[in-house]
């Protein structure tokens, strides 16, 4: 049966990189992939044309999808909206109608790419961590949230606040998630948290530890999020999977995106308790080089494979975009945020069309 992806563009470097994985796609499907694909839109485009960051038509071809694959949103002439039109209200919409709870996030250095990181290549060579991220609860979406005028200690003035906050259930269900990660992997979890601070982070902690009794094969440590923060510099190899909540996990993983070379370089899945998924690099819709086709489109592709991986159940293909991934790296094709030594300057639609020659 033919399976239906949904792409969203959004704003920014989002249509650039997303047309170099389009290209990809139609490889795929001209070797006979049995796919097909229709575009909406999502973040500051769909404000501009309809007033929402989400509209009702996305919903309504994002629930007729087997995967919905997304590139980018947001951009500095959206940032005086109203937070309700704001482009990221569009993402964490999207988010949460399709209950992607579990945000796979996979920080892997290619050989190539060793000298293209900030870090010293014995730190991280070989580097192949997963960061499972909580993605639809936390701070992000707790109520009470605000700024209000309030009558305060010192006289009346504003005051801004959000709530975190997670129930059982949420935490369950991501903790199984990174388990069952973790299992297929080199079997070791560190569950990250704030609880010497932060009560709902204890409840995070305790939640995990009740959990792990049904996963003894799996070796569950903690660490406070400042340490991992710092850890993830120093020896980034002592991890194989982290758990987090949502926010610590957007940080972490930008953070751990460097060590690979560049945030052009991470892809994620986002799953529901289905496998249906969204997928999209982690980075954003990156202004500052948007329209010039500078961007590495390496993420949005590698997303790519993960959706044909995760949701659509197409191994081989999978593998062929990830292979033509490694071979373009190897041949030496770099972006401009990816640049080594000796490599061969590329742009968007150059990088696009060298993934596509390999495939
Ligand atoms: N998933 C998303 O759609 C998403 C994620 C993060 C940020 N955003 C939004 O994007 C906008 C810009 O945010 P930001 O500047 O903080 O983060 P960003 O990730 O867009 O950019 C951070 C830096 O990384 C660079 N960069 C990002 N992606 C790149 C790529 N593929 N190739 C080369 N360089 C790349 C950018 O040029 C910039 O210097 C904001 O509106 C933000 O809300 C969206
Ligand atoms: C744009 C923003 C809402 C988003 C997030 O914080 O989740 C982004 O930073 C990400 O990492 O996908
Ligand atoms: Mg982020």
């Amino acid at each position: 049966m033919t399976q239906n992806i949904l792409l969203l563009p959004g704003d920014g470097i989002g249509p650039e990189i997303m047309a170099q994985a389009v290209r990809v796609l139609n490889k795929l499907k001209t070797d006979g992939l049995d796919i097909q694909w229709d575009t909406a839109l999502i973040g500051g485009c769909a404000v501009d044309e309809t007033g929402n960051p989400f509209p009702e038509e996305t919903l309504k071809k994002c629930r007729a999808a087997d995967a919905v694959l997304l590139a980018a949103v947001g951009g500095p002439q959206y940032d005086s909206l109203p937070r309700e039109q704001r482009p990221e209200r569009g993402l964490l919409a999207i988010r949460k109608e399709m209950q992607v709870f579990s945000n796979l996030r996979p920080a892997v250095v290619y050989p190539e790419l060793v000298e293209a990181s900030t870090l010293k290549p014995e730190v991280i060579a070989g580097l192949d961590i997963i960061i499972v991220r909580e993605l639809v609860g936390d701070i992000y979406f707790g109520e009470p949230r605000g700024i209000e005028q309030r009558v305060t200690e010192n006289g009346e003035e504003r005051v801004g606040f959000n709530t975190m906050i997670y129930n059982e259930t949420e935490i369950r269900r991501i903790a199984h998630s990174a388990f069952k990660t973790a299992q297929k992997r080199n079997k070791k979890l560190c569950s990250v948290d704030k609880m010497n601070v932060l009560e709902a982070t204890q409840l995070w902690r305790d939640v995990m530890i009740e959990v792990s009794a049904e996963y003894p094969d799996v070796e569950l440590t903690h660490m406070l999020v400042d340490n991992a923060a710092m850890q993830l510099v120093r020896n980034p190899k002592q991890f194989d999977v982290m758990v987090t909540g949502n926010m610590f996990g957007d940080i972490l993983s930008d953070a751990a995106s460097m060590l690979t070379g560049s945030i052009g370089m991470l892809p994620s899945a986002s799953l529901d308790a289905n496998g249906k998924g969204l997928y999209e690099p982690i980075h954003g819709s990156a202004p500052d080089i948007a329209g010039k086709n500078l961007a590495n489109p390496l993420a949005m592709i590698l997303s790519v494979a993960m959706m044909l991986r995760h949701s659509l159940n197409q191994t081989e293909a999978a593998d062929r975009v990830d292979n033509a991934v490694k071979a373009v790296l190897a041949k030496g094709y770099r972006t401009g945020d990816i640049m080594t030594e000796g490599g061969i300057k590329v742009g968007t639609v150059e990088m696009g069309g060298a993934v596509l020659a390999e495939m």
